[in-house]
This record gives C-alpha cells, structure tokens and sequence, in this order.
C-alpha cells in the first residue's frame, strides 16, 4: 500500500509540474520570427528570455521590437501617449537577452527554438540545452518544414517536445501550429495548446506531417508563382496584383517571399528537394538560387525579387 502510494503521489507530482502554467520562456534566435515571439510573450504576461549568438544581433532586435511595440502602443493608447511609454517600457523590462542559451535553460518552463532552418544546426542546440534544463522544462520549434520529431530526437525528452509554427509578423498574425509528434505526452501538448492562447493566438492541432497546415499548401502556391516567372508568362508585379486583387490575399508571393526572406524561403525548398528529389514541385529555382547567392535576401536586405527601402 505505501509503495502504491508512493508512486501515486510521483505520479500526481510529475502530471502536475508538467501541466504548471508556463511562466518564464526562452526564445532562441532573435530574428524576424525570435523577436516576434519574444515581444508577444513579455506583452502577454511572461518572462521572456532572448538569446541569439552575439550582443550586437541582441540590440538590433531590441531596437525592432520597440519599433513593433511604438506601432501598437500608437493605436492602444492614441489619446495617452505616457501611458504608451509605461507600456511599452514594462514589455521590454520582461525581455532579458542572453548570448548562451544553456544559461536560460536551466531556469525556464519553456524553450522555444527559432534560429536558422538546418536540422544539424538545430539538433545541436537541443542537445546541449537537454543537457542544461531541468526535467519540468519543455522543448519547441517554430520550423517552417522540418518533422519535429527529427529535431526531438536529438534529445532525450521526446515526450516533452512539440512544435510551435508562429506567422510572421507574430505581433499581427493570430494563428499558431501547434504539432505532436507520436510521442509528445498529453500534458506537454496541452501546455502548448494552453500557451498559445495565453499569447492571445488562434490554436490549431497538427500532426507532425511536412509544412503542417498552412505551409503544405502555402509553399506549393508559391513555387507555381516562380514557375509562372521563370517561363516568362508574367511578371513578379502582375502576379502579386492578381493574387492580392483577385483572390484577396493580403499580399502577393513575391512580396511574401521578400517579407519572409529569400534564405529562409531556400532553405525550405532545398530541404524539401532534398527529401522529396522526385516531386516536380520541390525542384529547385533557378531564379529564387541567383538571388540568395547574389546576397538579396527581401526585406531583411533591401533587395529581393523587389527593391525596399531599409
Ligand atoms: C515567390 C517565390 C517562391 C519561393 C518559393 C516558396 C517558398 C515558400 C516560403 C514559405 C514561407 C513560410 C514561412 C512560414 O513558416 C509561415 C509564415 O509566416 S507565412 C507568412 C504569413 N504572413 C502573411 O501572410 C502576411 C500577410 N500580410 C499581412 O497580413 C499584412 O500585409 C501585414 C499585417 C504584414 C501588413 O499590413 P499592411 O496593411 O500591408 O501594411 P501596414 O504597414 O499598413 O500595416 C497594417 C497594420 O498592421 C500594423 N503592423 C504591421 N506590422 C506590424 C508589426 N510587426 N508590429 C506591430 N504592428 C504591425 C501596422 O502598424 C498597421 O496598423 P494600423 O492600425 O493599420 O496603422
Ligand atoms: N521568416 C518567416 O516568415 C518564418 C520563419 N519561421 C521559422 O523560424 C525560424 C527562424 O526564422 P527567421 O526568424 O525568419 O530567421 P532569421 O534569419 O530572421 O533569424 C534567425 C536568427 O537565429 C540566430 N541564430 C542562428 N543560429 C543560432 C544559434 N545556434 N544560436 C542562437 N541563435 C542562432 C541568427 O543569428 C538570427 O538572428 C526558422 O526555422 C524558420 O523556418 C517560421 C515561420 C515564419
């Protein structure tokens, strides 16, 4: 009977950290999606800390964060303008930033992975910081295409990871994936369901099945658009009218494209083409290759299928 009781009460113990709200969130990678996530999360409530490889990244993605913050607070508070400044100022005190994610790591609820789209790249931070957090602690991605059950796997905490698919930008966009692999437990998915609402996002439930929902139809959208380019039968400008005009879509792919940032655009589809070498519709873009290895990247640079002014 003691025994039993014994590993009732583990049990019970176990089923209750997993399932603690989540308070303090490290995000890792500081970039259009890192930012964005970090910024939601301290607006919503949470301790947030951000880590990317050096200070220099760190402060451009403050300074972004506050531009984000300037654009909300100028609607929040439009007759109040020191009440914008205080809560612009109590977000941006909830965000502490980090250059080592494993020393965050021991002290989090969550970790939400969003550095660059490379499963050795990311594989490799899991591992370390698996080593790093204490059990309670919970392990996400926010890839665009890759199974999250191949990044899991560098760990030893498959029960306890999942995916967590943010848009861009995270502060305008309402949905968030969220993904199960075959072995995330239950209280990990609900904390993860239970989190995004906690940001104030649309859940969705996805298996962990390539694209997850919107970029298994997104993405192929996309890539017939480049196609509609590369045979010359219209221009990047005409098509994104006709998409915006026509179908309604907020904006066009190649504006898209530029928004999202040719690299990362690539290394979803090489990734795909990779894995997939027989489907026509991952074969790779001649024009989408010369871009990216010229340096033009979209917004992130100035110049991609369109000029911007940075
Ligand atoms: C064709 C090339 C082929 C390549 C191969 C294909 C590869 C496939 C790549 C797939 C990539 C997948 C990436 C991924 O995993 C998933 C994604 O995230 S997909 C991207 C999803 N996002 C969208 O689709 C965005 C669509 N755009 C919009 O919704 C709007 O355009 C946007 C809200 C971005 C901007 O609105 P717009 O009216 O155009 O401009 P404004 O500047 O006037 O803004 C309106 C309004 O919103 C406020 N605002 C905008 N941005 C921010 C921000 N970052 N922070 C805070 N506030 C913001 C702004 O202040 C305005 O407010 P008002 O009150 O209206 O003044
Ligand atoms: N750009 C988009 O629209 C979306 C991207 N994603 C996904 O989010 C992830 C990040 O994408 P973006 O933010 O667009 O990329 P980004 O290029 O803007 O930012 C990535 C950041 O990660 C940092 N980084 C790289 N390796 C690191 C490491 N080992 N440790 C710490 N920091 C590291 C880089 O310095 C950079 O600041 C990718 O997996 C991408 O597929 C998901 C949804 C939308």
């Amino acid at each position: 009977m003691a025994q039993f009781l014994q590993v009732f009460s583990r049990s019970i113990s176990a089923s209750s950290s997993a399932m603690a709200q989540i308070k303090h969130v490290t995000v890792i990678g500081s970039g259009l999606m890192g930012s964005g996530i970090a910024q939601v999360a301290a607006a919503t409530g949470h301790n947030v800390a951000l880590v990317d490889q050096t200070d220099d990244i760190l402060g451009k993605s403050m300074a972004n964060m506050n531009k984000s913050l300037q654009r909300v607070a100028k609607k929040k508070f439009a007759d109040d303008p020191k009440g914008g400044e205080t809560f612009i100022s109590e977000i941006i005190s909830r965000i502490k930033t980090e250059t080592d994610p494993t020393v965050p790591a021991a002290n989090t609820d969550l970790v939400i992975e969003a550095i660059v789209e490379n499963l050795d790249v990311k594989q490799k931070l899991f591992k370390s910081l698996d080593e790093a957090a204490p059990q309670h602690t919970i392990f996400a991605s926010n890839t665009s295409s890759l199974p999250i059950g191949d990044i899991a796997a560098s760990t030893k905490r498959l029960d306890r990871f999942g995916g967590l698919h943010y848009f861009n930008p995270v502060p305008m966009m309402k949905l968030v994936e969220v993904i199960r692999t075959p072995d995330t437990n239950d209280e990990t998915f609900k904390s993860l369901v239970d989190f995004g609402k906690a940001m104030g996002k649309v859940t969705v439930e996805c298996k962990d099945t390539p694209g997850f929902i919107v970029n298994r139809l997104l993405v192929p959208y996309m890539l017939e658009a480049v196609r509609l380019v590369e045979r010359g039968d219209a221009s990047p400008r005409d098509i994104d009218t006709a998409m915006k005009l026509g179908a309604g879509y907020p904006m066009g792919p190649f504006e898209l494209a530029d928004y999202v940032g040719l690299d990362t655009t690539k290394f979803i589809i090489d990734g795909w083409y990779e894995k997939f070498p027989e489907n026509p519709l991952f074969q790779p873009s001649p024009l989408l290759n010369k871009l990216v290895s010229e340096g033009n990247l979209g917004m992130k640079t100035g110049k991609g299928f369109y000029s911007h002014k940075k």
